[in-house]
């Protein structure tokens, strides 16, 4: 896990703060219109029915709020959220415990459903379709099959990599949704709710100042306003002003566009060492003394996102933004 300020996945930190600060309600969840319109009908028409929530799916990058919007759905459904995750399940043995425990109509949360071994997902089939399990009992010539029926309820599988999941689990998911990066309006919206939650005062311009910093990403504006929050009891009076967040951010070292250190490292090395590229992977990862997936999974998604990076056929190139960024003349083609 990257302990960088602009990291997308949660700290322990981030951990301990964000049970409090999470929404539980469709009407306190920020942006994702599409996605909370369409649930929003199926819970309405599920509960019409009284009948579980079909299956669902949330997928996209880490941080935009899939846990929070799992909680929100059972919250919704007026049931209960078991919460688990990919990894943390082993043996089939493991989610058959999870799943002949849930009441009927509870919802189950799998975080990081990805990374569920085949053959576990395997026990999830007939549970998901017909709210079964076939387990083994016995060993050896004694071993035999035995059904077991599971009250009906709601899987909610959450993922980073949707593309990873096989074709069998994917299918089995009635609602797919896919949550999108925030614009720097809604993320201004959460930082100003988060305040008010630390009962903290806040201009909305220092709101925003903080929303245009933060990747697109809730858990990443929620982090920067925690510490903006230092910075304003220590060199103000407790008001957050635009000046103290700018102030702030410029010290922890995170600029204009939400980029830190290790962005500039990436990028600069990308200007001066290869002439602006292309350049492969390989090459850049050694130039800044990194592993080239860490470079892959960790350092390029958002520079990929607004455009800084451009992947082509012969490796990786910096855009005549990022030029403009560093107030650097672009180079003639
Ligand atoms: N739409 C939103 N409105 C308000 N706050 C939000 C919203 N989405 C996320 N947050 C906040 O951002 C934090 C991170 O959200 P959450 O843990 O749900 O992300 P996640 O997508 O499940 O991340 P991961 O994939 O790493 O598990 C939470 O504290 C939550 O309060």
């Amino acid at each position: 896990m990257d302990d960088r300020i602009v990291s997308q996945e949660a700290t322990n930190d981030d951990q301990s703060m964000e049970s409090g600060l999470r929404p539980l309600q469709f009407s306190e969840y920020i942006g994702q219109h599409k996605v909370k319109d369409n649930l929003s009908i199926f819970i309405e028409a599920a509960k019409m029915r009284e009948e579980c929530l079909d299956h669902v799916l949330l997928y996209g990058p880490p941080g935009l709020g899939k846990t929070t919007l799992a909680m929100i759905i059972a919250n919704e459904m007026g049931v209960n959220i078991k919460t688990t995750s990919g990894p943390a399940i082993e043996k089939p043995g493991d989610l058959a415990a999870v799943l002949t425990a849930l009441e009927p109509g509870d919802v189950l949360f799998i975080d990081e459903i990805h990374r569920l071994p085949r053959t576990i997902e395997e026990v999830l089939y007939p549970a998901m379709e017909d709210f079964c399990i076939d387990i083994m009992i016995g060993k050896d010539a004694t071993a035999r099959s035995v059904r077991l029926d599971l009250p009906p309820f709601t899987l909610i599988g959450a993922t980073t990599r949707a593309g990873m999941l096989t074709a069998p689990l994917r299918d089995r998911f009635g609602v797919h949704a896919r949550l999108e990066y925030y614009q720097p309006e809604e993320l201004a919206k959460i930082v100003a709710r988060s305040a008010d939650l630390f009962q903290l005062d806040i201009t909305e311009e220092a709101s925003y100042e903080m929303a245009r910093r933060s990747r697109g990403t809730p858990r990443i504006a929620n982090r920067l306003l925690r510490r903006v929050r230092d910075f304003a009891m220590v060199q103000g009076d407790g008001l957050v002003t635009e000046s103290i967040a700018r102030n702030a951010l410029e010290k922890l070292q995170v600029d204009k566009l939400g980029l830190d250190h290790i962005d500039h490292k990436l990028l600069k090395s990308i200007i001066e060492t290869f002439a602006g590229g292309p350049v492969g992977v390989e090459a850049v990862a050694a130039s800044i003394g990194e592993e080239s997936h860490t470079l892959e999974d960790v350092y390029e998604p958002y520079l990929l996102q607004i455009g800084f990076l451009i992947r082509s056929p012969r490796g990786r190139m910096v855009s005549a933004r990022v030029y403009e960024h560093f107030q650097l003349e672009v180079p003639e083609q």
